[in-house]
């Protein structure tokens, strides 16, 4: 496709648009390869600090597949091979000699359905704290409050904190679900679409939430709701058969796509 626009225009778009933005994550010459297909194409990106960035694309682009690379869930799936580098914090992740527990510590994951763990709200988030180590109980007590009070759940659960957490309507499981993955105070919180199962007004709730977590957050966050995509991108990653096809800032993206693959894409979304 000659229209792909190259990693040197990304730094560019980058360097000219944003400028004053920290760089968190650092992807140069990523390649996910399965025995039959290659899913991701040698993708060069810079994820900025404290921002929202949205992995727009059709279906099967490799958008979940970039997701998973970031916390090394790839690991799972011994028929993907990579190469390339992932930089977080200036280490790359994906050098043999790092640590796989202290990169899931460093990545809160929310997934399409929330998984609330066979057990109560409360230990719910307990739970993500000893795995922290913590293990002071006045300070777990103080630390539960606090996260339920960050994705604005503890109104609606302070009288029930030892119910099962499977109770929780499907929206509430999954403020609780992102309060789990806040406990263990990560620095990016991946998520991969966080509203698809939820209702309008539960999806808009966790809307908000990600908006109040970017000053704290970086957020990178898959969707296919062009409208979503709208409310919360400051950047937008658009892909197309395992390649980022253009890379910037929302407003450039959305209002002056350079493609025509976007271009469409952004039509046919309306
Ligand atoms: N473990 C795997 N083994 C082989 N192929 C895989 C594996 N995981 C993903 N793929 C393939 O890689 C491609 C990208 O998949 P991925 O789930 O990343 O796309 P996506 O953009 O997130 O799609 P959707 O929007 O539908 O969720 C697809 O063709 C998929 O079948």
């Amino acid at each position: 496709m000659s229209n792909i626009i190259t990693s040197t225009d990304i730094n560019a778009a980058l360097g000219n648009n944003a400028g004053n933005e920290v760089p968190i994550v650092n992807i140069r010459n990523l390649n996910v390869r399965s025995k039959s297909a290659h899913i991701l194409k040698d993708i060069n990106l810079i994820i900025p600090k404290n921002k929202i960035t949205v992995l727009l694309g059709p279906s099967g682009c490799g958008k979940t597949t970039l997701l998973k690379c970031m916390n090394r869930l790839t690991d799972l799936y011994s028929e993907l091979k990579l190469d390339g580098s992932i930089e977080i914090d200036g280490e790359d992740i994906l050098s043999g000699k790092y640590d796989i527990t202290q990169i899931r510590q460093k990545m809160g994951l929310v997934m399409q359905r929330p998984f609330p763990l066979p057990m109560s709200i409360y230990d719910n988030i307990a739970y993500g704290l000893k795995l922290k180590g913590v293990t002071n109980k006045a300070i777990i007590k103080e630390k539960v409050e606090k996260h339920l009070k960050e994705v604005a759940l503890w109104d609606e659960v302070k009288d029930r904190l030892k119910t099962s957490a499977q109770r929780l309507s499907i929206g509430q499981q999954q403020r609780l679900c992102l309060a789990r993955g806040l406990a263990v105070e990560p620095e990016i919180i991946l998520a991969d679409e966080p509203t698809s199962a939820l209702d309008p007004i539960s999806s808009r709730v966790i809307e908000e939430e990600f908006s109040n977590l970017k000053d704290d957050y970086t957020i990178i966050l898959v969707t296919h709701i062009l409208r979503q995509a709208k409310r919360l991108a400051d950047f937008v990653v658009f892909m197309y058969y395992g390649e980022i096809v253009e890379y910037g800032p929302a407003n450039e993206i959305f209002e002056n796509p350079k493609t025509d693959i976007l271009k469409e894409y952004l039509q046919v979304g309306h």
